[in-house]
């Protein structure tokens, strides 16, 4: 199994999280992670976990703590850099502070947008909060014994890289590594893991992945893995490519009737042009075309950066930008 896994947990009650963490222990994660950010209704509202505990740096310490005296691995916190009207830096600092003094958490994961409780969705809540990047890079200065990895609206290797320059400990990428895997996962091995060989064509990809997916079907029970969940990562690796639509209704409907997933891609890519099938990788966005563009009073100053797109977008009234992202 690949490592580092990290498994999160998600909960208010600090007993039933310390069992939690006690009973996964034995299965080998390399960190413990607690949820801090999710803003669902059902885990905010009812569950009044998830990013609700931001509003109780108190409860998360003590949570926190638990869960580090019950597992042999670090632990971290995911977490939003705010939530509804609770949005200063000072309240995202007093919340780092209060849970780094109660417990030994060392590593946050910060999503750079506040979350909103009532009124969106979860979907919504990962789009329409703006992202304060500024908010991330201050803590990056303010604690320096802590470590922080940026979360929120990464697409490209070159923002990874720029992110690592400016002193971040990790950079998470969600849905931007599921819905453009060729043009931003395929590059991260070589870039990022020092892999010698990255992948040349989706075709080549497609072969190894066939042999890896019908290797693991069925190995945790019936259907545990199915070909439709092998098949899934797959989806939008033709993303914005001649066919790609074509190919992914073609899956659906053969996906039932094949024993295999290598059966399913024999039967489901002749409808993809063998151009696209066979083009070799583009080259990563150069760092000098993505940077985060530092102006040179940081750090010494709040900071703002923002996306091109938003740049754009933005009213006048706006704050003066000190970080600008070339997107
Ligand atoms: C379908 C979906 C499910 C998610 N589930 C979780 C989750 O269980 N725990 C969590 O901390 N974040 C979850 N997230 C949030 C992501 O971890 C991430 O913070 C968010 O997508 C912003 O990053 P991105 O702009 O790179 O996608 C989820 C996101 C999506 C799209």
């Amino acid at each position: 199994m690949q490592h580092p896994i990290v498994l999160q947990v998600g909960g208010s009650d600090v007993p039933t999280l310390a069992k939690a963490t006690r009973l996964a222990n034995a299965y080998g994660y390399d960190e413990i992670n607690l949820n801090c950010g999710c803003p669902s209704d059902k885990v905010a509202g009812h569950g009044c976990f998830g990013a609700r505990l931001m509003l109780d740096p108190k409860l998360v310490g003590h949570a926190m703590a638990a869960i580090a005296e019950n597992c042999d691995v670090p632990v971290s916190v995911k977490c939003r850099i705010g939530v509804d009207d609770a949005e200063s830096y000072d309240e995202l600092c007093t919340f780092v502070d209060t849970v780094a003094t109660l417990s030994p958490t060392r590593h946050f994961i910060i999503h750079a947008r506040k979350a909103i409780l009532k009124g969106i969705s979860p979907e919504a809540n990962r789009k329409i909060p703006p992202l304060k990047y500024e908010y991330v890079f201050s803590l990056i200065r303010d604690f320096p014994h802590i470590k922080f990895t940026i979360n929120g609206g990464i697409v490209a290797v070159g923002q990874v890289e720029a992110a690592l320059k400016m002193g971040a400990y990790g950079v998470m990428v969600g849905r931007a590594s599921y819905n453009s895997p060729w043009s931003l996962l395929a590059h991260v091995d070589s870039e990022f893991y020092g892999v010698q060989r990255p992948a040349t064509t989706r075709n080549e990809i497609l072969n190894a992945y066939e042999e890896y997916a019908d290797s693991v079907l069925g190995k945790y029970g019936p259907g545990k893995p199915s070909i439709r969940h092998t098949v899934k990562p797959l989806l939008h690796l033709f993303h914005a490519e001649q066919g790609a639509g074509l190919w992914r209704r073609s899956v659906d409907a053969a996906v039932r009737d094949c024993a295999s997933c290598s059966e399913l891609l024999k039967r489901t890519l002749p409808v993809l042009p063998e151009d696209v099938l066979h083009s070799p990788l583009p080259p990563p966005m150069s760092s000098h075309e993505n940077p985060f563009v530092v102006a040179p009073k940081w750090p010494d100053v709040p900071l703002f950066l923002q996306t091109k797109d938003q740049q754009e977008s933005l009213a006048p009234s706006e704050p003066l930008l000190d970080l600008v992202l070339c997107a």
